[in-house]
């Protein structure tokens, strides 16, 4: 039996003293899933029973099973990344949890309570960060306070808070059009916060951005993950950025949607200890980690 997360980041030398810890659990026995189906559904965190997916044709074309049989329970807290090549289903699967996407079988709850539609204790983040250009950015970060008919002392108060905590509390009356890249998807994040949802909901936020800006969101969402100890559920092509957030990765596979793999990583907790991204992405373990989910995504290409 693998080591717990805690146990494996409390040793002192990081990296070097992980490197013999670091492996992984045995593959598809993943003990969570066949546990949480005897679970009632009252429980606490996010469940997925039995999920499938199907897309109509159209015309002429076959119907797409995007989803078959997904069971997976997330508990309060944890920081689930999904990766896998394309068309593997991540997206469907975030657009369910979303409440976007209506389930073809199978059954998803959050906290006790079935997800069929979209609400804000859900927060979504999306790879294009949809934000209003007519607003300023605390009003964007607010909008969805505004909505729910919060008073505006209020939901500036709140926006305010958010900026901060996402390193723009000097931008609060930006234009959205005077902000990088980068930091429009901060906006995007603090939007997503600011309704302070159980669960938030990335999806590829930040396959648009260049190394640098990547890596330093890559490390605030890390450090929000910390102090608001948020459910997370961040999908994404990108195996070392995966690596580097997840406190567990789950890892797909198309033609049907499944999910071949339920790891649990160390990587995510040992930046929160070290605060040094550099040394962890280039050491031995994830480097070995990294190897061996590249032959999880794509085994053809990929040998062993
Ligand atoms: N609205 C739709 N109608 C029909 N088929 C769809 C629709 N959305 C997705 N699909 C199909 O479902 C499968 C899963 O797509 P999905 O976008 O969820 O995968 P993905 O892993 O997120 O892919 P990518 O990484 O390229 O975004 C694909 O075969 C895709 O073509």
């Amino acid at each position: 039996m693998a080591k717990s997360n805690l146990q494996l980041c409390q040793q002192p030398e990081w990296p070097d003293s992980i490197a013999s810890n670091v492996e992984p659990q045995s593959a598809e026995a993943d003990t969570r899933i066949s546990a949480d189906l005897l679970q009632p559904a009252c429980e606490s965190g996010l469940h997925i029973r039995n999920l499938s997916v199907r897309y109509q044709g159209a015309g002429q074309h076959s119907d797409t099973l995007a989803l078959s049989q997904i069971n997976l329970h997330i508990a309060k807290g944890e920081f689930v990344v999904a990766v896998g090549a394309s068309g593997c289903g991540k997206t469907t699967l975030l657009n369910v949890i979303a409440g976007f996407t209506q389930a073809s079988a199978g059954t998803l709850s959050l906290n006790g309570a079935a997800i069929d539609s979209a609400s804000a204790n859900r927060g979504v983040v999306f790879q294009k960060h949809a934000l209003m250009p007519w607003l300023s950015v605390l009003d964007n970060v607010a909008l969805g306070l505004r909505l729910r008919g919060l008073g505006k002392k209020q939901r500036h108060a709140i926006g305010h808070e958010k900026l901060e905590q996402v390193g723009l509390k000097d931008f609060a009356h930006a234009s959205i059009w005077q902000l990088s890249g980068g930091m429009q998807q901060r906006v995007g994040i603090a939007r997503a916060l600011a309704s302070d949802p159980d669960v938030l909901l990335l999806d590829e936020p930040l396959g648009a951005l260049d190394a640098f800006t990547r890596e330093s969101i890559q490390e605030l969402l890390l450090r929000i993950w910390q102090e608001t100890r948020k459910t997370i559920f961040f999908i994404t092509h990108d195996v070392e950025e995966a690596l580097f957030l997840a406190s567990r990765l789950i890892v797909m596979s198309p033609r049907p949607g499944r999910i071949v793999q339920d790891q649990t990583l160390p990587f995510s907790q040992a930046y929160l200890q070290s605060d040094n991204a550099r040394a962890i992405k280039s050491s031995a373990p994830f480097i070995e980690w990294r190897e061996r989910v590249l032959g999880w995504v794509a085994p053809s290409v990929h040998a062993p």
